[in-house]
């Protein structure tokens, strides 16, 4: 059996560097692969004279590494990260720019769609990167920009956590993971950050987001949204030309009370919404098959008809849902009857000509 990320990572934090902490605590492990019996990745370094001074370090990780039962070979290579030449200006966070005449188009994206729901935890952010991956399945061009500066999942349920590259200081190169170009603030936050930031920080990471990330020609860049009707939400919708919104919904009453609450405010900015999603719909248990609704059910199709809204469909609750989102695959990469859930909803958004 190989051995497990989680083990080279206990291993790598056991080598104490020169200047304190070590290679994990202070984030210098890029690019980690076990591949079967060998063990890759990079040690990133501010350049030549850190690298020479690590060679230590380099010896250490190679040979404990080595050591451990199951591996044949390790490889470690020392980087200086191309940014480190020309510093970054990419201090995320800073104050907003003046709003130009009426929303913005953001160059190269034909399409903008936001996600968001009334409050956290519903799903929004799996079913935003869900339906990332099922529209680039479809043919598309597909961004996906994590705009939850609470609680950004995005790396996470994508499978990337590298920090994104600005080769010149000034563009922010997005990452690619399933057929998506992405992009999340969370990449470029320290921990804890965000969670003291006030409007204006906010209205400025999110035009740095949308105006620096180089995100190439796309058909359609989807925003996974804060949850709730905050600051994020209004400078979107008004400061950018947004195709429409959709709103995820777990059945339960108290869960729709404050979807409404969302569209109310989609309604106010005058984004079209593009329809509800019910997410957590039912439960099919996979030992009987039967099936059992956890949080109710359609409660959103009936909110949705009551409000005139296009209802979207509905994602039964899965624990593959939650293991692929935990695992950085979303389950739409795969087959079965919740990636054909969501690969209908994104043919629909296609159809629709918003997607
Ligand atoms: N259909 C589903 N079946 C099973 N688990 C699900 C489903 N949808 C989401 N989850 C799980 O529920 C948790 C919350 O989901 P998620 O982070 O997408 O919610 P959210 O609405 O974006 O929350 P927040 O905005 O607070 O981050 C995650 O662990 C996710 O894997």
């Amino acid at each position: 059996m190989s051995v497990t990320r989680e083990e080279v990572l206990r291993v790598l934090s056991s080598i104490a560097l020169p200047q304190g902490g070590d290679p994990v605590s202070r984030d210098m492990v890029r690019a980690l692969v076990i591949d079967g019996a060998e063990i890759r990745f990079v040690l990133e370094v501010s350049g030549a004279e850190e690298a020479r001074a690590l060679a230590p370090v380099q010896a250490a990780a190679e040979a404990r590494l080595g050591a451990l039962p199951g591996v044949a070979r390790v490889s470690v290579v020392m980087t200086a990260p191309t940014a480190a030449k020309t510093p970054p200006d990419l201090k995320i966070g800073r104050h907003p720019t003046p709003q130009q005449a009426g929303p913005q188009a953001v160059p190269g994206v034909a399409r903008i769609l936001a996600v968001g729901s009334g409050k956290g935890g519903v799903g929004k952010s799996t079913v935003s990167s869900n339906l990332a991956v099922a529209l680039a399945r479809q043919g598309r061009r597909v961004g996906l920009l994590d705009a939850d500066i609470y609680g950004p999942s995005q790396p996470r349920m994508m499978g990337v956590n590298q920090r994104p590259a600005s080769p010149d200081g000034k563009t922010i190169i997005p990452l690619r993971a399933h057929g998506v170009t992405m992009m999340s603030i969370g990449l470029m936050l320290k921990e804890g950050d965000a969670v003291v930031w006030r409007g204006p920080m906010l209205m400025g990471a999110l035009q740095q987001m949308l105006g620096q990330v180089t995100w190439g020609e796309l058909d359609v860049l989807i925003v996974d949204l804060p949850p709730g009707t905050g600051d994020v939400q209004l400078t979107l919708c008004q400061r950018y030309q947004v195709t429409g919104a959709v709103v995820v919904s777990t059945p339960q009453d108290v869960a729709l009370l404050d979807a409404r609450k969302a569209l109310k405010m989609f309604d106010m900015l005058k984004t079209p919404v593009l329809g509800l999603i019910e997410n957590m719909s039912s439960f099919c248990c996979p030992q009987c098959g039967h099936e059992s609704h956890i949080f109710g059910h359609g409660g959103v199709r009936a909110e949705a008809a009551a409000l005139d809204l296009p209802f979207l469909g509905e994602i039964p609750i899965s624990l593959d849902v939650r293991l692929a989102g935990d695992a950085g695959t979303p389950v739409a990469a795969g087959a079965g009857a919740v990636s054909d859930a969501y690969a209908r909803i994104a043919a629909r958004l296609v159809a629709e000509g918003v997607a």
